[in-house]
């Protein structure tokens, strides 16, 4: 499939990301790539996926398209996704179809540019970019700087956006009015309504991670609640 055709066949779907860290006991390419398939079969259109090895081990087993990532910290920068040149290249070189990268207003480990990497990007791959941004000024800084795609990823992870315990709808909307490329919703979408409500808003796709996911997260939930409505005898 080109780019184009791997664009379409993610409109209107729904994307899972696989997701778990090392000390977790989900942590494993062969444990991603399951998860993967089980989203497969209950009708995910594409994934997304950190680190190289999960990157390539999910695309082999899935055959699906997948948003890559690879998540690393630095002592220089709150900046984790897909932080520098050297993650985004082993993000491509793994096979993503669709390399995904921090694209906030904050400054990068080692003071890299991302539009320096977006650049290098550009001339050895043909793989398109996600700029995962906070706010809107961000995505259309990222459409300037010729992304394919904004995602409303970390929207609640930068200081300066707005904090939220649901999907920021509003940023959707802003990003889509604002913007030519598409609007993936991504971000604290915990059921099915509030992924179809962000499609109404006009997002090209929706990202779906803990709500699927990770079923430590899922399970405190519930766990939470009961022990609170024990306490108070209201749920
Ligand atoms: C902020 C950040 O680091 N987001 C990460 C990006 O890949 C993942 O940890 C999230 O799980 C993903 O964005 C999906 O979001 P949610 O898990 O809320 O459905």
């Amino acid at each position: 499939m080109n780019n184009i055709d791997i664009l379409s066949s993610l409109k209107g779907g729904l994307i899972v990301s696989c997701q778990a860290y090392p000390g977790e006991i989900l942590f494993g390419s062969d444990i991603m790539s399951k998860m993967a398939l089980e989203a497969k079969n209950g009708g995910a259109v594409g994934i997304r996926a950190n680190s190289p090895s999960d990157i390539a081990e999910i695309k082999s087993k899935t055959g699906l398209p997948v948003i890559g990532i690879w998540k690393e910290r630095y002592a220089d920068s709150s900046i984790y996704i897909t932080p520098t040149l050297r993650e985004a290249e082993a993000v491509a070189e793994a096979g993503a179809d669709i390399v995904a990268i921090d694209a906030t207003d904050r400054p990068r480990p080692g003071q890299e540019r991302l539009e320096d990497i977006v650049a290098f990007l550009r001339s050895r791959y043909n793989v398109m970019l996600m700029a995962d941004v906070s706010n809107v000024q961000e995505g259309i800084q990222a459409e300037k700087m010729g992304f394919d795609i904004v995602s409303t990823t970390l929207s609640g992870y930068t200081p300066y956006s707005r904090s939220l315990e649901g999907p920021d709808t509003e940023l959707i909307s802003e990003l889509v009015k604002s913007l030519k490329i598409p609007v993936f919703a991504e971000g604290r979408i915990q059921t099915p309504d509030q992924a179809t409500f962000c499609l109404r808003q006009g997002a090209y796709s929706v990202v779906v991670g803990s709500a699927i996911t990770r079923p430590q997260t899922i399970t405190k939930k519930f766990v939470d609640l009961i022990l609170k409505s024990a306490v108070t005898g209201t749920a």
